[in-house]
């Protein structure tokens, strides 16, 4: 069993196809004591994903997440979705019928907030967050007690006016203890408050981003990912936000930190080569699968000169099942 995939120039390794075959994915998965989960993925055709599409549950998922349980495997479910916190994302599995503690979940902005508050640690008081994002990139700030301006705030959800112009160049409209600018996925974009984040930026500001995904998964379809909302800020600064979400390294190393796993005995899991396969093969993990029901095709990985292969796939991530796969089916 070839593990791993190779990043970076052609791939000599074969990524094993799973789907169906028994033997091979009970070999796969003995291989690992830690699965690393991706969570949002959409497929145009099936609305099938990783473990949901929007608010679409999926057959099988729950019954694989409860066998894996079953043989003892550690699960962690890592979203670059940075609109809901661990404690959303909980009752969104609570909602689902999938077993899942508040405590699995390591999503973008957690990882952000812990990346701000125990590694970046700038001095108050200029190490207030001007965000771009929503509620859940808020929830986890507060949880490492990082304060923050922006955000969901009503009053920034308005036009510019005239007179705007003037409260920001002069500062008015600006915290002068901001010292750090957040992007994430924000459903509540305006000229505004890009024009406050560039204002910031030129005073100076760390630029972060919670994750660039250029696309978001929903209802079986691609919508602007949080890339799309940092984007004008990259064009308009001419800066490049640091991502704290996959392929981010800094959120492996403080995934491993907390969950305390032997990389080479865990298998990162997800829908898309670019963020979850990358983040797995970057951080020299045992192993990647990559779930063809998301974004990415298999045609990107089996082609001779693929930049990221994972290590194993299969066609959903109910396959994993085996043969019990239809009567987990049958059962939803
Ligand atoms: O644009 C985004 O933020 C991403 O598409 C979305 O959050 C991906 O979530 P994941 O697949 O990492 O759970
Ligand atoms: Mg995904």
């Amino acid at each position: 069993m070839v593990l791993g995939g190779i990043f970076g120039g052609s791939s000599t390794t074969t990524p094993q196809y799973l789907t169906g075959d028994k033997t091979a994915i009970d070999a796969f998965i003995d291989q690992f004591d830690t699965f690393l989960f991706d969570c949002d993925g959409a497929d145009r055709r099936r609305r099938i994903g990783v473990l949901w599409s929007g608010d679409h549950k999926f057959p099988g998922t729950a019954e694989t997440i409860d066998m894996l349980r079953s043989r003892g495997k550690q699960l962690v479910f890592v979203t670059n979705n940075s609109t809901k916190s661990r404690a959303d994302y909980k009752k969104k599995f609570d909602g689902m019928g999938i077993s899942a503690e508040e405590e699995e979940v390591f999503g973008s902005s957690y990882s952000a907030a812990i990346y701000i508050a125990r590694i970046l640690a700038l001095p108050p008081p200029k190490n207030k967050v001007y965000v771009l994002g929503e509620s859940g990139v808020e929830q986890e700030l507060q949880s490492e007690n990082i304060s923050y301006c922006g955000g969901t705030d009503p009053l920034l959800r308005r036009e510019m006016m005239p007179i705007d112009f003037e409260s920001v160049a002069s500062g008015e409209l600006l915290d002068d203890d901001v010292g750090i600018v957040l992007t994430g996925l924000d459903f509540h974009p305006s000229y505004l408050k890009i024009a406050l984040g560039m204002a910031y930026l030129r005073r100076g500001a760390k630029f972060l981003a919670t994750n660039t995904d250029s696309t978001l998964p929903s209802a079986g379809s691609l919508f602007p990912g949080a890339g799309a909302i940092s984007a004008p800020l990259v064009a308009a600064s001419g800066q490049t936000p640091l991502a704290l979400g996959k392929p981010s390294q800094a959120m492996m190393d403080a995934i491993e930190g907390k969950f305390k796993f032997d990389r080479k005995r865990a298998c990162m899991v997800g829908d898309r080569l670019n963020t979850d396969i990358q983040f797995g093969i970057e951080g020299d993990l045992g192993g990647t699968l990559c779930v063809l029901t998301g974004v990415s095709k298999k045609e990107e990985f089996l082609v001779k000169d693929a930049k990221v292969v994972p290590s194993a796939y299969v066609d959903t991530l109910s396959d994993l099942l085996g043969e019990s796969k239809a009567k987990a089916e049958a059962s939803t």
